[in-house]
């Protein structure tokens, strides 16, 4: 039996483009969510040791060791969550870090767990203190202490609980708790997706959609989906709409072009918060270094969003560096962006050559 996912809270603005899932799309989502492994394209190496993992702990009749995912929104954590779950045939209970307020609500929500589950937890960085001293003794030992009655007469009772597979996701890792951590038998960074990999995704997704996409037609889009499956599967249905009122619902090269150009995007994926990001560093602040913060307001943008879900693909790209002084546009950038080098990028060895990323 599968739980609806409960409502994330405090996410980047729904609406845009390359924000986190909103419940439209997310619905949508859902039905050209990948299943298994098999039909989950990319992530190679990851998913070759998933299934050893998964074929020894069903050898043993048991489940799997706790699991975290982690990296950049849309890369596919969730759908590994349920992948899993159904590669082991068992049901997932999925919550998220906001949601768990109290350890009340994970006892209530652990002691609901059936032997074998997955249980899955989204954003698991936010789960406050208390709650995650609860969840310290549950996955290690299986066990739960829970209080019964107040003052006096209140005393500490243990709760058996049935074995259950923990599997966390989280785009801010380095926010988890070393406890916490140390307590996954599996941590895994999802990479983003090469051009191809991405391409293999929108045919595959386009087939669920009924629509018919080319070959070339689907390599122009992974191109701008910003390595990201989550915005190629939001690419392919913005050009559907587009291809079926103006191409007769034929998806070309050149109605990719025409679609993506209406949205703005660039031949790299780049959208126009990107390149006001871009922007800002070079012609603010000289290119840089420049702090989040100060580059979140200058932007009109929050910090988190600008953080979570613009810089990791800046980054990827080579557009920006993170010092320890703070963001900086690289020549790459200035090139794309068709603006003059500074001479500082031009000296050898640079302004900021061999800054750590920070
Ligand atoms: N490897 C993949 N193959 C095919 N489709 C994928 C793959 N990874 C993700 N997708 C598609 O991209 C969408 C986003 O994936 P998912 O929701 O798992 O991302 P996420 O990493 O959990 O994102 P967030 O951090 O925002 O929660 C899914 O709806 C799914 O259809
Ligand atoms: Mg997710």
């Amino acid at each position: 039996m599968k739980e609806k996912k409960l409502e994330n809270t405090g996410q980047a603005d729904p609406g845009r483009l390359i924000g986190r899932e909103t419940q439209t799309e997310d619905t949508l989502s859902e039905s050209i969510r990948p299943r298994t492994l098999d039909e989950y394209i990319g992530q190679e190496t990851l998913k070759d040791n998933l299934r050893v993992y998964i074929k020894a702990a069903s050898a043993r009749g048991e489940p799997l060791e706790h699991l975290i995912f982690y990296g950049p929104p849309g890369l596919g954590k969730t759908t590994l969550a349920n992948v899993i779950a159904n590669e082991m045939g068992v049901a997932i209970k999925v919550t998220s870090g906001p949601a768990v307020e109290r350890p009340g609500d994970l006892a209530a929500l652990l002691t609901n767990l059936q032997e074998g589950d997955v249980f899955f937890i989204d954003e698991i960085h936010r789960l406050n203190h208390a709650v995650e001293e609860v969840l310290y003794a549950a996955m290690e030992d299986f066990e739960l202490d829970i209080m019964i009655g107040k003052g006096p007469s209140a005393r500490s009772l243990r709760l058996t609980l049935p074995k259950f597979t923990l599997i966390g996701a989280t785009t801010r890792v380095g926010l988890l708790s070393a406890p916490l951590r140390d307590r996954f038998g599996i941590l895994n960074k999802l990479e983003f997706y090469t051009d191809a990999e991405l391409s293999r995704i929108i045919q595959r997704s386009a087939r669920l959609l009924g629509v018919a996409v080319d070959t070339d037609s689907a390599l122009a889009i992974a191109s701008r989906s910003r390595a990201t499956p989550r915005i190629a599967n939001r690419l392919i249905r913005r050009i559907r709409d587009w291809a079926q009122v103006k191409n007769q619902g034929v998806i070309t090269p050149a109605v990719v072009d025409a679609a993506l150009q209406a949205l703005a995007i660039d031949r790299l994926g780049l959208d126009p918060v990107d390149r006001k990001i871009l922007t800002a560093i070079i012609e603010k602040f000289n290119g840089g270094p420049v702090g989040l913060d100060t580059l979140a307001a200058m932007t009109n943008e929050d910090a988190l969003t600008l953080e979570d879900v613009y810089e990791p693909y800046l980054l990827q790209l080579g557009f920006i560096d993170r010092t320890p002084r703070g963001r900086i546009c690289t020549s790459a950038a200035y090139a794309h962006l068709g603006k003059p080098q500074p001479d500082s990028l031009n000296v050898p060895g640079g302004l900021f050559e061999g800054t750590a990323n920070a």
